[in-house]
């Protein structure tokens, strides 16, 4: 929260025109993950696996969680898997995307003013807000400048026009102190990029970039590091193309790798393109995987709940507070959480469901990463209920929504998920007084209000989702019908009444076997 509320600076702007275009400042050696996230990644070390609010395959006991799809089997590790891990850390082996150590950024927000590359949603104080979060969750990454920039011409190579770009030269170029621009586009080309850093001195980084890194340093899980090195892959394109611009130079053609008849290009296309494929295979052989348990776990029919949200909006918070698990720690930070994980909690019949914790939304998140997380997103489709988390204290919670119905609209949920959304206001601790209009609950997850009317209304919508009941039922401790709840119900409760021979017996029970109940009583 302190970062999306950081004020933002009005645009700075300069009177006179720098030229010439000395090359970058210093050579700047890259960032690795912080040691934190990298311990995740170490084979065998237990506390990479355990913290954070998931990632884990941890007991399936009480306060357990999982990874979505693997909870319920213990599979053995066999020979195929090991050198399917062995070809996987092989494609996941890249070098850093951005520069080490401490960083001072120029936050520099194109602002477009008319036409049609005018954003829809949001304001330009948002999405700068955003951006400079999106920089303090980088380690030792500060914002030092911001400079709002008009332009009417943001898909031109220099996005900016003549003019402005001339201030913004000089003004960079003027402030010894920034190490790094930030230049809040989506994305940039190669050509771009290379002009802009010939101009400004500076390493030049984009949105994608920036949320790459940070994803690459949170993804805990092998399906999730596939999945950010899939969304790598046009990164590596890019910087493809700039390595070969350089190589040939101007007149000098392209270079032939001796007798193959490849120009150097084409061989490293190749083996992009060959990664590109291996990735997908990993990922099609989890994914069949994770289908295989989904089916599995709806067999042994515990409803599911997603909780979905804004990044940051406190949803691993609220899996946290729902299911008492102590070994869930969110963090102040954009997507902490990168895996879909289950976690099992109760409600107030003691039905027990699967919480399923997900990956924040951003607006404007680069399409490269929406499509390789989807195939995450799909333990959300295959969900009885989809609980919206919203953070009611942010400044431009209406827009978070609006982008996070847009998101969810784009995965092509089943209607009946789409219109039953339950929606949860958080953080309501922030905000004196919150009453929420409509049918929404406000909850704050972190301190614990709420929480029971919250699970009363879950369990509401998950009975009505589900088609199940929650029935007190007389039946005689002589007869079969208690062996047949056992059978066919999930039974909750049993008070036993001896004088009558018989108990209440409290159970859930679905649709159809309360159907076939009834009609055993009327025969
Ligand atoms: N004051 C207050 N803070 C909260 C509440 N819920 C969550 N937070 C804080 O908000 C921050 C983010 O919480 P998370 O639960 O990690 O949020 P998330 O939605 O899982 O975030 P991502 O996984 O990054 O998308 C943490 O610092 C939490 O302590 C709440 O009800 N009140
Ligand atoms: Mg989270």
């Amino acid at each position: 929260m302190w970062a999306l509320r950081a004020a933002v600076r009005p645009g700075a702007w300069l009177p006179r025109v720098v030229r010439g275009r000395p090359a970058l400042r210093a050579a700047v050696p890259l960032l690795p993950c912080p040691e934190r996230a990298l311990a995740a990644f170490r084979p065998g070390d237990p506390g990479g696996l355990e913290g954070r609010g998931g990632g884990g395959r941890g007991p399936w006991a009480d306060g357990r969680r999982s990874r979505a799809g693997e909870e319920e089997e213990e599979e053995p590790e066999d020979a195929d898997e090991d050198e399917d891990e062995d070809e996987d850390e092989e494609l996941l082996r890249r070098d850093p995307l951005l520069p080490a150590g401490a960083q001072r950024v120029c936050l520099v927000h194109p602002e477009v003013k008319w036409g049609p590359g005018k954003p829809q949603l949001t304001r330009a104080e948002w999405q700068v807000a955003e951006a400079r979060a999106l920089v303090h969750t980088l380690d030792n990454w500060s914002v030092v400048e911001t400079m709002v920039v008009r332009t009417r011409t943001p898909d031109k190579k220099l996005v900016f026009g003549k003019g402005n770009l001339e201030q913004l030269t000089e003004r960079i170029r003027g402030s010894p102190e920034v190490t790094a621009v930030f230049l809040n586009v989506e994305r940039m080309s190669a050509p771009t990029q290379k002009e802009l850093e010939a101009a400004w001195g500076v390493p030049v980084f984009d949105r994608f970039t920036v949320v790459l890194h940070i994803f690459r340093c949170n993804a805990r899980t092998r399906e999730a590091r596939l999945q950010v090195a899939l969304a790598e892959l046009p990164v590596l394109r890019s910087s493809l193309r700039r390595d070969v611009a350089r190589l040939d130079g101007p007149g000098r053609g392209s270079r032939y790798i001796m007798g193959s008849g490849e120009s150097f290009m084409q061989v490293q296309q190749r083996l992009l393109k060959e990664k590109e494929m291996k990735l997908r295979r990993a990922l099609e052989r989890l994914r069949r995987k994770r289908q295989l348990l989904g089916r599995q776990r709806r067999r042994r029919e515990f409803p599911v709940v997603s909780l979905v949200g804004y990044t940051n909006c406190g949803k691993t918070t609220l899996v946290k507070a729902l299911t008492g698990d102590a070994d869930i720690q969110p963090r102040d930070q954009l997507f902490a959480t990168l895996d879909v994980t289950a976690h099992a909690g109760s409600l107030p019949s003691r039905m027990t469901v699967i919480y399923m914790d997900t990956i924040g939304f951003l607006s404007q998140l680069p399409h490269g990463l929406i499509e390789s997380f989807s195939a995450t997103l799909e333990d959300v489709a295959h969900s009885d209920l989809i609980v919206h988390v919203r953070d009611v204290s942010h400044p431009e919670t209406e827009l978070q929504k609006a982008s996070v119905l847009s998101t969810l609209r784009g995965l092509r949920l089943p209607a009946v998920l789409l219109d039953s959304v339950l929606e949860v206001h958080n953080k309501a601790d922030l905000v004196p007084g919150y009453s929420p209009a409509g049918p929404h609950v406000a909850v704050s997850a972190l301190l614990g209000h709420g929480l029971e009317e919250l699970k009363a209304r879950l369990e509401e919508a998950v009975l009505r989702a589900t088609g199940r009941r929650v029935l007190t039922l007389r039946v005689r401790l002589a007869g079969p019908q208690l062996s047949w709840l056992h059978e066919e119900a999930a039974v909750q409760d049993v008070h036993v009444i001896p004088e009558a021979g018989a108990a209440d017996v409290t159970v859930i029970m679905s649709h159809s076997a309360y159907e076939l109940s009834d009609s055993l009583n009327r025969s």
